[in-house]
């Protein structure tokens, strides 16, 4: 049996623009094969890390490779292997849909023909509007040329910067339907995303926070490391709510979760009877409380608490 290579390992790697670090000493391995999820807020230096892998960054320190290659020392080898589509539309937006793809192909010395099994259920969504110029397509057709382009010339490495931000919720969909196929195909995707949905979607994801590495692990087990016992509590008036949950001695965190308010509690004792009836006791009305199992973004936010307790005072 082949043993398990990795795809990308990062050793200490870090990088600063003048008084920010954008990545802190960061140690990572991404096997060949797994479709490996960054997941964090704006400025959590994912772009910065997936610049660096596609080697248009410098790192400041540490090391990274790449398909088993140095990302400075090797630089050109990786970028004939990976394909690499930046957070910005990378595309000409005044060269038709066709253009575009031709252009990506010829300046990797290949065709589309020579790989369009590859791109081929993609590439069938955009067939219809070939002759249409980039800049007319909707945001999801851009995302689907954008794909194809980084893909056309066969990369063993997907680096996808954010691919689905501003994107609609079905375009969403069948993009990370794309991204499980192109894993069948035996390719190596790591994908940033700031939606926590996406997250679930991946084998493995890590969270990042100001430059580190909060977690790695599986959606399934990133969720055991959630170890408070989590509310979903509903009321008349959910900012009373808020303010009033916040102010309370035992409160580890609360914050607005769709209609209603994911509240943790420090003790581990906390019960769902207690909170309900200090709640109605402070005049709260149609309180509903309901201790649940937490999810990903619970997960996450807990892990970020240090920082946002201290906002919080
Ligand atoms: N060229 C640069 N010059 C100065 N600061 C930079 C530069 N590039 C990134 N930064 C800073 O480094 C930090 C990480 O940025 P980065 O773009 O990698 O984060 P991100 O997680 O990709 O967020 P976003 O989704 O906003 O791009 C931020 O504080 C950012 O302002």
């Amino acid at each position: 049996m082949k043993a398990e290579k990795q795809a990308v390992q990062l050793f200490a790697l870090a990088k600063r623009f003048g008084k920010v670090e954008a990545l802190q000493e960061m140690t990572l391995s991404v096997g060949e094969g797994e479709l490996f999820g960054f997941i964090g807020a704006d400025g959590a230096g994912k772009t910065t890390l997936l610049r660096i892998l596609a080697t248009l960054l410098l790192p400041g320190g540490g090391r990274a490779e790449v398909l088993g290659l140095d990302v400075v020392a090797s630089y050109r080898d990786i970028r004939r292997r990976i394909g690499y589509m930046p957070g910005r539309f990378s595309l000409y937006q005044d060269l038709t849909v066709e253009e575009n793809l031709r252009f990506f192909a010829t300046i990797f010395g290949t065709t589309i023909a020579e790989n369009y099994d590859l791109i081929r259920d993609i590439y069938i969504q955009l067939e219809p509007f070939k002759e249409r110029r980039a800049g007319k397509l909707s945001g999801g057709m851009k995302q689907k040329l954008a794909l194809c382009c980084a893909l056309v010339h066969r990369p063993e490495l997907l680096l996808l910067d954010e691919p689905t931000t501003g994107v609609d919720a079905v375009s969403r969909a069948e993009f990370w339907q794309m991204l499980g196929r192109l894993k069948e195909q035996g390719i190596t995707t790591l994908v940033s995303t700031p939606y926590m949905d996406e997250a679930a979607l991946c084998d493995r994801i890590a969270f990042m926070q100001e430059g580190r590495l909060l977690a790695v692990e599986t959606p399934d087990a990133i969720t055991t490391l959630f170890r408070k016992p989590l509310f979903a509590i509903r009321a008349r008036q959910t900012w009373p709510l808020i303010t009033w949950l916040r102010s309370t001695p035992d409160a580890h965190s609360v914050y607005a979760f769709g209609r209603a308010v994911h509240y943790t509690d420090n003790r581990l004792s906390a019960s769902r009877d207690e909170l309900l009836l200090s709640l109605q006791r402070q005049g709260f009305t149609d309180v509903e409380v309901q201790q649940i199992k937490p999810g990903i973004e619970d997960t996450f936010m807990a892990l970020m608490e240090p920082e946002r307790g201290e906002r919080h005072g």
